[in-house]
């Protein structure tokens, strides 16, 4: 692996809520173009290393390196220029804006005024739903459209590094799949890289190129998706099924 794979690269990431340590000396190496599904058991500290990576949490020591620049103390609007999105848990969708609204949000801390409009177009063209109800509410969207919306959002800023957090949460076999396929050909044609995390290890087995393990805060393991998708003893281990 050459440097210039590596669009993520996380060294001795610790984190803490109060005294609780919730990070504790995360390493973790992140191709770019690739799909990386982080998995865990529920409080193995997964949605606070995304929430690290985008600043909303401070590590107490450790360094991140985003497509080779140091990424800590880096304001918020500099990461999304920069082309990083976070997709957070509970998809973060505006209540009380129509759909067109919150796409446009997306799009706030873009210079080229021009492609954000196109990258608008793009969505609603992906997104065949969303295109069909731009002057709704929020509130007034399903799970799955709330999900699409977020994730729609997201790629308004034409993101190289997608933090996505349980997008399956909630949704139906059916639009989970969909969701999957969507990132896998993301990933495919515009050269994505995704960070996901998910509690349905199975779906995300399904698209991820490598796959990483945390336990109480730790990563247990890193390996390719397939070996943990194949591989009975390992997924005992670490999966525990
Ligand atoms: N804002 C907070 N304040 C204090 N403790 C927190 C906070 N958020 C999370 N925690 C604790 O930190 C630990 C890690 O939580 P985190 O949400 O990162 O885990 P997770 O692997 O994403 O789990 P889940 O799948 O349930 O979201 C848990 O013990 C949780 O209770």
């Amino acid at each position: 692996m050459t440097a210039d794979d590596v669009i993520l690269q996380v060294k001795g990431l610790t984190a803490e809520y109060g005294a609780a340590p919730v990070l504790q000396e995360v390493d973790l190496t992140v191709r770019a173009g690739t799909i990386a599904a982080v998995l865990g058991a529920n409080g193995a500290g997964k949605t606070t290393l995304l929430r690290t990576l985008s600043g909303l949490v401070k590590p107490s020591g450790g360094e991140i390196v985003y497509s080779g620049q140091p990424l800590l103390g880096v304001p918020v609007e500099q990461l999304v220029r920069r082309g990083m999105a976070h997709v957070p848990e509970g998809r973060g969708v505006v209540a009380e804006l129509t759909v067109d609204e919150n796409l446009r949000l997306g799009g706030l801390w873009r210079r080229d005024r021009g492609d954000a409009a196109k990258a608008l177009t793009e969505v609603y063209e992906l997104f065949e739903p969303l295109a069909q109800r731009r002057r709704s509410a929020g509130h007034q969207l399903s799970g799955g459209e709330r999900q699409m919306l977020a994730l729609g959002r997201a790629l308004v800023a034409r993101p190289k590094l997608l933090l996505l957090d349980e997008p399956s949460l909630g949704l139906a076999p059916r639009v989970i799949a969909q969701i999957m396929a969507l990132l896998r050909q993301l990933r495919d044609t515009t050269g994505l890289t995704v960070l996901l995390v998910e509690q349905n290890v199975r779906s995300a087995l399904s698209v991820a190129d490598e796959a990483v393990v945390m336990s109480l805060g730790r990563i247990v393991t890193a390996t390719s998706a397939d070996r943990l998708r194949d591989d009975e003893e390992l997924r005992h281990a670490y999966l525990g099924f």
